[in-house]
């Protein structure tokens, strides 16, 4: 997570007014300040900063051989750094990039522009932080690589087999909690299993796809047949030992890349799936779920209902009270019917009407409860009141969805007729008759 940022420039007046751009730009982040460039050096010694910002004269040192510095130091190695300067075009066209300079920040474009523009490049550059399986039997291998990965402010949690790493992956899907963003593993292992059995465990038997569960595999041998064999096990990547620090964490930065993309793109479509099934406004379902899972729902069991429930007299609330009041009749009338059917399927059908799909024998005297629970609802103060029809799908044989809400509607309306707040039920006689003429056994 980006939050410290060291902002270096020898001039009070240009440092405070860099330091209130950047506040204003993003208060949630921690701002430094230094002076001069061994003050600097001092400080990011001590405390680890997620970006620098230096100008180019300072005081005691040029700021892009303070650059260097912070480059060959070992906390700040890989750390973004960004000049801001007003004429540093050529210097750094010829030295920026061998000094190690991130990016560029302009003074004629504004010190109003300078918050916005670090804001903007945290947000292209968000560092890729995941939390990494590494399976790897060789002590000295485990310590060196635990210890690079760390540094780059990766979680690693070790397995010295396979089997250990199997079960970590099991445990972690089990228990539902952060699973792993990365899997590096050796490719040849002393024990029974090898690095190309956890691979072939991961993609054949736990079914995880390369976006899901990006594999990195380390291999002492870089023949072309060990490479193939890599990759037809299932590997997103290879690396070759002994490890290369850049090398590696190029890949691994790549392979979380993937991953958090894929993530972000499955949470994206889960929302958007979310967002054309609900209804807006009651947060019940909505009438192309109703469309979409009804009959199936219905299916499931044999001892399903369609219920369509009206509001009475809506229309008078509306006239008196307003629309926005109406509305919150509405939005409580959807929370009741979500709480109440939760093992149901409640839709908003349109305007304020509602159909809930449920299962069992109780369903008549659900529905009558619910009828008393709108009447003691009074949202907003208003006095309200339902009519229910219903229909059970086994006294009807035959008849699919649509015609269901057909009689279920017949019974709603045999329900207004009679004056309202009542529930009606439309019977395999095709009568409809009032809930408290019916018989019936409790779930
Ligand atoms: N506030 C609000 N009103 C809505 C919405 N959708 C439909 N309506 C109103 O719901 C009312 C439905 O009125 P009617 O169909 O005459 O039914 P009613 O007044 O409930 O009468 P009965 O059903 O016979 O008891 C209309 O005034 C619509 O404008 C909505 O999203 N918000």
């Amino acid at each position: 997570m980006i939050n410290k940022i060291m902002l270096v420039d020898g001039s009070n007046a240009s440092r405070e007014v860099l330091i209130r751009r950047l506040q204003v730009a993003m208060p949630e982040i921690h701002i430094s300040s230094c002076a001069t460039a061994n003050e600097t050096l001092a400080r990011i010694a001590e405390e680890r900063f997620s970006l620098i910002t230096t100008a180019l004269l300072l005081p005691d040192m040029d700021g892009l051989d303070l650059c260097r510095k912070i480059r060959s130091s070992k906390r700040h190695r890989y750390t973004p750094v960004i000049v801001v300067s007003s004429d540093a075009d050529q210097r750094l066209l010829h030295e920026g990039y061998n000094a190690g300079v991130t990016d560029y920040f302009d003074k004629a474009h504004g010190y109003m522009a300078f918050g916005q523009f670090i804001k903007s490049f945290l947000a292209r550059n968000a560092d890729l932080f995941g939390r990494i399986l590494y399976l790897e039997d060789s002590k000295t291998a485990i310590a060196s690589t635990r210890q690079m990965l760390e540094a780059h402010g990766m979680e690693v949690v070790h397995a010295s087999s396979v089997e250990e790493a199997l079960n970590l992956l099991e445990k972690s899907r089990q228990a539902n909690e952060r699973s792993f963003d990365l899997v590096i593993t050796d490719f040849h292992l002393q024990g029974q299993m090898t690095g190309g059995d956890l691979l072939y465990s991961i993609r054949v038997r736990q079914h995880y796809s390369q976006q899901e569960l990006p594999v990195l595999v380390t291999t002492g041998n870089e023949d072309i047949k060990t490479q193939v064999a890599v990759f037809n096990a299932g590997a997103n990547d290879f690396v070759n030992k002994p490890l290369v620090e850049e090398v590696v964490m190029a890949r691994v930065r790549a392979l979380l890349l993937v991953k958090f993309q894929y993530d972000t793109l499955r949470r994206q479509a889960a929302n958007l799936e979310q967002m054309a099934t609900t209804d807006a406004l009651t947060s019940t379902h909505n009438r192309l779920y109703l469309v979409e899972a009804g009959e199936t729902f219905l299916t499931e069991r044999n001892d399903g209902w369609v219920i369509i429930i009206d509001l009475d007299h809506f229309k008078m609330i509306n006239d008196t009270e307003g629309h926005l009041v109406g509305d919150q009749v509405l939005i409580a009338m959807g929370k009741l019917l979500n709480q109440l059917f939760q093992d149901g399927l409640p839709v908003r059908f349109g305007g304020e009407e509602f159909v809930v799909l449920a299962h069992g024998e109780a369903i008549p005297s659900r529905c009558e409860a619910m009828r008393k629970a709108v009447e003691a609802l009074k949202p907003g103060g208003v006095e309200v009141t339902v009519s229910i029809g219903l229909v059970a799908v086994e006294a009807q044989p035959g008849k699919d969805l649509n015609s269901l809400l057909g009689l279920a509607d017949n019974a709603l309306y045999a329900a207004k007729d009679a004056g309202r707040n009542r529930v009606f039920i439309y019977d395999a006689n095709a009568n409809a008759a009032p809930y408290t003429s019916v018989k019936e056994t409790t779930d």
